[in-house]
């Protein structure tokens, strides 16, 4: 356990197979934390700073705001955050703490220690009480998540009113044709440059997967309203490799 990160929360699963999934997640990100910020460039050749930036343009951090970057991971969203609003503050909360601990790491090389708090915590259980926080933000995390219903409610339930809900993940090409182009891409490249880059193809054979099997746009801002969120919006980015999703507690 690792000095100034809080771990306050045990994860029980209900299910074998729930159990099961939670656990291949932890041992993915667990194996790929120390990389995992120069993989992301590489696998996405950057585009995914493109898509963190147009999710806070649409964010528009404001000073004062407190904001839950869950699955947080080694902060990417939590420092854009800090960058375009210095007196906001961030937890960030991820069930790896190896991740927590890397993203640690770089806030203390950029002098932003004192702004950010680090949890270990399951998005399904959140460890915060009711009301909490402004903004709740969860990137390229809530497809992992092995109850989405779950975890979107656990989100409803730490914002205040009047807080907004974002969310950025891969999502689908309305275009069938692209879509095929993009999984070719995907299924064949992406897990053969992780077993180049980082000696690990399962690990990235898993995410593509999970990409696939994630909800198309409309699909999960159905979700969103069902878990309580109104006014619930979203955006395809680079045609829909992408999309955010928003949504306010009212
Ligand atoms: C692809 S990384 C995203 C990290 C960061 N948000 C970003 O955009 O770069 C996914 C993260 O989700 C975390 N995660 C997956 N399931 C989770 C859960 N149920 N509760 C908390 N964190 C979870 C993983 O540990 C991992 O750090």
């Amino acid at each position: 356990m690792t000095e100034n990160v809080r771990r306050t929360t045990h994860f029980g699963f209900r299910e074998v197979e729930e159990n099961d999934k939670a656990g291949l997640v932890h041992g993915v990100f667990t194996n790929v934390a120390s990389r995992y910020d120069v993989m992301n460039d590489v696998m996405s050749m950057g585009i995914h700073r493109i898509w963190k930036n147009a999710m806070m343009d649409w964010l528009a951090p404001r000073n004062g705001q407190h904001l839950l970057d869950m699955a947080g991971g080694t902060g990417d969203i939590a420092f854009r955050f800090l960058n375009r609003a210095p007196n906001s503050s961030v937890t960030v909360c991820d069930m790896t703490e190896s991740m927590l601990v890397e993203g640690r790491q770089r806030a203390e090389a950029a002098a932003l220690a004192d702004r950010l708090d680090w949890v270990v915590g399951d998005a399904m259980a959140l460890p915060f009480q009711d009301n909490s926080f402004d903004i709740y933000t969860i990137s390229f995390g809530i497809r992992n998540v092995t109850r989405i219903e779950d975890a979107l409610s656990e989100a409803y339930r730490v914002l205040r009113p009047g807080g907004r809900m974002m969310v950025l993940e891969f999502s689908q090409l309305p275009n069938a044709g692209m879509q095929w182009a993009y999984d070719r891409y995907s299924f064949n490249l992406i897990p053969a440059m992780g077993q180049m880059i980082a000696q690990d193809r399962e690990s990235y054979q898993y995410l593509v997967e999970s990409i696939r099997r994630f909800p198309d746009q409309d699909t999960f801002a159905g979700m969103l309203r069902t878990a309580g969120f109104e006014q619930v919006k979203y955006r395809n980015l680079s045609m829909g490799i992408a999309a955010l999703h928003s949504g306010w507690k009212i």
